[in-house]
């Protein structure tokens, strides 16, 4: 089978090759040797198998990275050092960038050719970004004042120091690039890395794992576990010499996670779920917000935690809109990720299938109107990409996250109500707004409750500007300066002279 894929030879050897852990400078199974299995979604077929690691191996990869952190030559680097390293590795993800996109395409669904261009290049250049605060990070000093000590001088500093061992696990939607969102700044401050990939998307992880040994990074930095989450990644959350949680992944076990950190104080970042708005203003380009809007919601089969999932159409215009989101949606050629004609891959899973056709079971159920789409199909985890109106803004499926290519979409009357519809929901992770009338979307844009806010465009993310949620959307940033707060703790040094 995997002689007939039209892939790089390197990736067919990745495919063909044993995978193991990367536990400290050691490539490992798990100690109970237990593996499991992961899938090309495009076709439902078992890909390969990775060990499935349980509690004693998260000890052992903890225990590698809080040796690295606390005593090892990484321990002792210069910031221009830790620089220099990051920027090799992403010189490394560049010369095999078709083979991560490969694998990326092979382990998710997702179309290669978008993965290169996406998925690898964000990542790459999220690498260089922090490359670039490696040295920057900064304390101050202080002029303490003490009023029980008049006659005494003091000398008062704040030391930024990286925060220690960071455990993270992130979900199968963008595999690479979210580990790379969280081993980037980790790397940047000096800290060593846990990682465990989502269960279904193990390649890429390791993958990385590679070429950071081959950058030069040393034993203990970064340690790739792989596992389901009820092993290996409950055993990361409660680990006490885990220093700072960072997760990417659905709200529930978000919360999860959070309650599991406070117990054992561990600092901890959340990028959870979202229901993301798509508001067209009268005077948009309306084309152009069409085609956005359709882009908003279908790019990576609307598995992106910030989708364009809600749609809100000032009202003269909703029918028009709504044909031209249809009419895109119906001419998108679906299929595997490997041909480069295609526009939309399978889901991740045959669960995720049955659960995206399950929310839009219930709209037909509850009378809502397909505007286009609608089916699912295999082999492969395929749904076509959908519309659905006649909706009630109470709904579940306009209140909750569905995760796949399904538009709920609504008309609106004025702006204020566009504001009132776009905050009704739990979440907050993204906003688009597209109009001509600046005027009009700067006096919106604060009244929005949401991590971003884009205007004429969506889901366009830059590693100098912070990502991250408001309400159930998480707790803390990544990206930007920002990135560099989360990873660093602040000591604050007090010296009589
Ligand atoms: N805000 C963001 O930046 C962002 C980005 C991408 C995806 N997401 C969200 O991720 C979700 C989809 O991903 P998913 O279905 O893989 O999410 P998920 O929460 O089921 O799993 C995410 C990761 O957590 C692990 N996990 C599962 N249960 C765990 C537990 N009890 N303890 C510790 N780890 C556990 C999984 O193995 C996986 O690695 C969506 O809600 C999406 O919006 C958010």
């Amino acid at each position: 089978m995997l002689a007939d894929l039209p892939i790089l030879p390197q990736t067919r050897a990745f495919l063909s090759r044993k995978r193991q852990m990367l536990i400290g400078e050691q490539w490992q199974d798990a100690a109970s040797g237990n593996t499991m299995s992961f899938r090309n979604p495009a076709t439902g077929e078992v890909l390969g198998d990775v060990p499935s690691a349980g509690a004693e191996d998260v000890d052992r990869a903890v225990q590698a990275a809080r040796q690295a952190f606390d005593d090892s030559p990484w321990s002792r680097l210069r910031p221009r050092e830790r620089q220099n390293l990051l920027w090799k590795l992403a010189d490394l993800m560049e010369r095999d960038a078709q083979e991560l996109a490969e694998l990326e395409c092979l382990n998710n669904g997702k179309s290669a050719a978008v993965a290169q261009v996406m998925d690898v290049q964000l990542a790459i250049d999220f690498f260089r970004y922090m490359a670039g605060w490696a040295t920057k990070i900064e304390g101050c000093t202080v002029s303490p004042s003490l009023p029980l000590m008049p006659d005494e001088q003091f000398h008062g500093f704040i030391r930024r120091e990286a925060v220690g061992v960071v455990g993270a696990i992130v979900a199968w939607n963008f595999p690479l690039l979210l580990a790379c969102w969280k081993l980037g700044p980790a790397l940047a401050t000096g800290c060593t890395v846990v990682l465990k990939p989502a269960d279904e998307t193990p390649l890429t992880a390791l993958k990385l794992a590679e070429l950071v040994l081959e950058a030069g990074y040393p034993a203990g930095v970064f340690n790739v576990i792989t596992g389901t989450g009820l092993n290996a990644g409950v055993a990361l959350t409660r680990h006490p010499g885990v220093d700072k949680l960072t997760f990417t992944g659905s709200t529930e076990v978000g919360k999860q996670i959070g309650k599991a950190a406070m117990d054992n104080m561990t600092r901890v970042t959340l990028e959870l779920g979202g229901k993301s708005p798509t508001l067209v203003l009268a005077d948009a380009d309306l084309q152009q917000a069409a085609a956005g809007a359709a882009n908003a919601i279908f790019f990576n089969q609307g598995q992106v935690c910030c989708a364009g999932s809600r749609l809100y159409v000032q009202r003269k215009h909703f029918d028009n809109v709504i044909a031209d989101i249809a009419g895109i949606a119906n001419g998108m050629k679906l299929g595997n990720g490997l041909d480069p004609s295609v526009a939309m891959g399978p889901l991740i899973s045959a669960r995720q299938q049955e659960r995206v056709s399950g929310y839009i079971e219930l709209g037909r159920e509850l009378g809502a109107t397909i505007a286009c789409g609608g089916e699912s199909f295999g082999p492969g985890y395929f749904v076509k990409p959908t519309v659905i109106v006649d909706v009630d803004q109470k709904h579940r499926l306009v209140q909750e996250e569905i995760f796949g290519p399904v538009l709920v979409a609504m008309p609106f009357d004025d702006l204020d109500e566009a504001v009132r519809l776009a905050n009704d929901n739990p979440y907050g992770l993204g906003a688009s707004i597209w109009s001509n009338d600046l005027g009009a979307v700067h006096k919106m844009i604060p009244r929005i409750k949401s991590g971003s806010v884009w205007v004429n465009c969506h889901s366009a993310l830059d590693p100098a500007l912070p990502f991250g949620g408001y309400k159930l959307s998480g707790v803390g940033r990544e990206m930007g300066a920002a990135a560099i707060e989360h990873y660093t703790e602040l000591k604050s040094v007090l010296i009589r002279l």
